[in-house]
């Protein structure tokens, strides 16, 4: 039996709705062994982040390490990276073990406004990481730092992705969660030739807290075994879509998604 791995780089969220927490969630329930690499701990729940706690650079080094050295994923996603010193090593280590699939969600904001990346990391993100990714998976507010550009209608976001595609990704997918409106809500995957999207229903529901790591942690995991970035994002799309659609409604604020959701529906893609 082949098992694929694949391991997440990222923040902790004790809420349990996004981070390190709904990564493994999404890769158990695409069938995928799930490993972790820890960056900082947040203290935080549906209604806003009330802590963060980053660890140190060698607490981060050693837990890739430790399982890379070992467990070998055949994927690896990095979300929360805090600050530029660990943009900077988890850039030395991709390198040092030649990892391909890197999938890169470049999380800066979370959805209450707390700031989960020091500001000057930005330029650290854009120059040693992007050129490592395979896929990078900005939402509109992220593709508007990365860019520096406004993002209102599709031909900017068209615009954004080809700017962001200069930056040495193999493909970018810019997130349509934060379009201003519209009952459907599009994402955008640019190869650098060729755009594709990939359309769902826009639910109107505050329930959101962790689409994004999500979506990104069902490329991931897809892709961990074997998948093509395009297939992969397919079933990304229908994971995220069946984990909002089938609300749980807990928290008193922005609730979790519901990541048992696309399994419990029985729900194919490819
Ligand atoms: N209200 C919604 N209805 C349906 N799909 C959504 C909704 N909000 C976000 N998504 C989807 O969730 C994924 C994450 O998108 P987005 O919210 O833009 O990212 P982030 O959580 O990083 O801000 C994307 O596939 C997006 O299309
Ligand atoms: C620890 C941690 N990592 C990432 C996020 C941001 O997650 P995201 O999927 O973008 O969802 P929102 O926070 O925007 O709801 C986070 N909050 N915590």
């Amino acid at each position: 039996m082949t098992v694929s791995r694949a391991l997440t780089i990222a923040g902790s969220d004790s809420g349990g709705g996004a981070g390190i927490q709904a990564d493994l969630k999404t890769f158990q329930e695409l069938g995928v062994f799930g490993m972790t690499a820890i960056t900082a701990v947040t203290a935080q729940n549906t209604l806003g982040v009330q802590g963060v706690y980053p660890l140190t650079i060698e607490a981060l080094k050693t837990q890739i390490d430790s399982v890379a050295v070992d467990l070998q994923p055949n994927a690896v996603k990095t979300g929360m990276l805090f600050n530029a010193e660990m943009i900077q090593l988890v850039a030395e280590r991709i390198r040092y073990y030649n990892w391909e699939n890197i999938i890169v969600d470049p999380v800066m904001i979370a959805k209450g406004g707390q700031s989960l990346l020091q500001e000057e990391a930005v330029e650290a993100l854009i120059t040693s990481l992007m050129p490592l990714a395979k896929v990078i998976t900005p939402n509109i507010p992220e593709a508007e730092v990365l860019t520096g550009m406004k993002i209102q209608t599709f031909e900017q976001k068209k615009e954004a992705a080809k700017k962001l595609f200069d930056l040495g990704a193999t493909f970018v997918m810019i997130k349509g969660g934060h379009d201003p409106n519209g009952e459907v809500v599009i994402d955008l995957l640019y190869d650098g030739q060729r755009f594709d999207t990939f359309e769902g229903v826009r639910k109107e529901t505050k329930h959101t807290h962790g689409t994004g790591c999500t979506f990104a942690a069902a490329i991931t995991a897809e892709m961990s075994k074997g998948k093509s970035v395009r297939e992969a994002v397919k079933t990304a799309k229908a994971f995220i879509q069946a984990a909002i659609e089938d609300q749980l409604g807990i928290g008193g604020g922005h609730g979790p998604t519901n990541h048992w959701a696309f399994k419990k529906n029985n729900i194919t893609t490819v």
